[in-house]
């Protein structure tokens, strides 16, 4: 198997730069049609796949989003590695604007998504006790450090469910009493969905503000979210360009993430919903069988 790395860009993150070979594709999902068309192309000689969250122009809410579609197009294109850079609100002083955290945590708190590849007629239950990928996230990290970016090892992300920032209750609640450090409203389910998938996921999260928490910053402001985004995606797209040289040839997960559906699948193979497991194939097929 050869390594293609898969990046997923969130907010002012429309696209990467010096992909040889580029070219926009569509691709087909039986889960519904992914955000937008995905770039491929090679970067030092490494297979690349990149896909804006929202769509070039951005014109999807992080409710409509196609979670599903996205990673099993992903996944049908031979990704192996997800990388997913996202804007987020900071609960610590010292995750400063600008700065990138390396999630490692997540606490979901959306509602209106749809969570799962699996279901009536296939039902599998993943874990996600460590829902992103030490290898590649240390690959970040390194990547991040390297192009001098002040980056943080390690935080808990929020997922909420948006479009609406938070209140100041929930704000202090999330960073108080929970414990987190950063939120935003994208990777849930989208880790989730990576595990089930099998793919390794790693998650960098690019603060933009403070949330409402800090006594210096009432209010989340869109028009300071953008000036900060816009310094950031430089940045993220300089952090990727080194990830190929980082990562070096695909060998499987010393993690475990590309054999998450080893031992998930609960449904007896009689039982199973041969529509449902015709959607799977991408997603599953190395457990289903054809
Ligand atoms: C920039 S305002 C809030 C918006 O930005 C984040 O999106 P993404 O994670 O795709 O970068 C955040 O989650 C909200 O969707
Ligand atoms: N404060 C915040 N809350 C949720 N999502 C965000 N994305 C960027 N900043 C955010």
């Amino acid at each position: 198997m050869e390594r293609m790395i898969g990046v997923i860009g969130g907010s002012g993150v429309y696209d990467i730069d010096g992909l040889e070979d580029a070219r926009w594709q569509a691709v087909d999902s039986p889960w519904g049609t992914p955000s937008d068309e995905i770039l491929t192309g090679r970067l030092d000689g490494t297979k690349m796949a990149f896909l804006p969250r929202h769509g070039r122009g951005h014109v999807l809410s992080p409710s409509t989003v196609p979670y599903r579609a996205n990673i099993d197009a992903l996944k049908r294109l031979g990704v192996t590695d997800v990388v997913s850079v996202s804007a987020c609100g900071s609960f610590r002083e010292e995750m400063a604007p600008g700065d990138f955290v390396i999630v490692d945590q997540f606490i979901d708190r959306t509602f209106a998504r749809e969570k799962s590849f699996f279901g009536a007629g296939c039902v599998a239950h993943v874990s996600v006790a460590h829902p992103t990928c030490g290898r590649l996230a240390g690959a970040c990290l390194s990547a991040a450090r390297d192009e001098g970016i002040n980056v943080h090892e390690g935080g808990t992300y929020l997922a909420m469910e948006g479009p609406q920032f938070s209140s100041l209750a929930e704000s202090k609640l999330y960073r108080e009493n929970w414990g987190c450090d950063v939120i935003g409203m994208t990777n849930m389910p989208e880790a989730k969905l990576a595990r089930e998938a099998e793919l390794c996921y790693a998650s960098v999260a690019m603060v933009t503000d403070y949330d409402c928490w800090h006594p210096d910053h009432d209010a989340v402001d869109v028009g300071d979210i953008v000036k900060t985004l816009m310094g950031n995606a430089d940045k993220a797209r300089a952090m990727v360009a080194r990830l190929p040289a980082l990562l070096g040839a695909h060998s499987p997960c010393d993690k475990g993430c590309d054999r998450a559906l080893e031992y998930a699948i609960l449904t007896a193979p009689e039982k199973r919903d041969a529509a449902l497991l015709a959607k799977l194939h991408a997603v599953a097929g190395r457990v289903l069988g054809d």
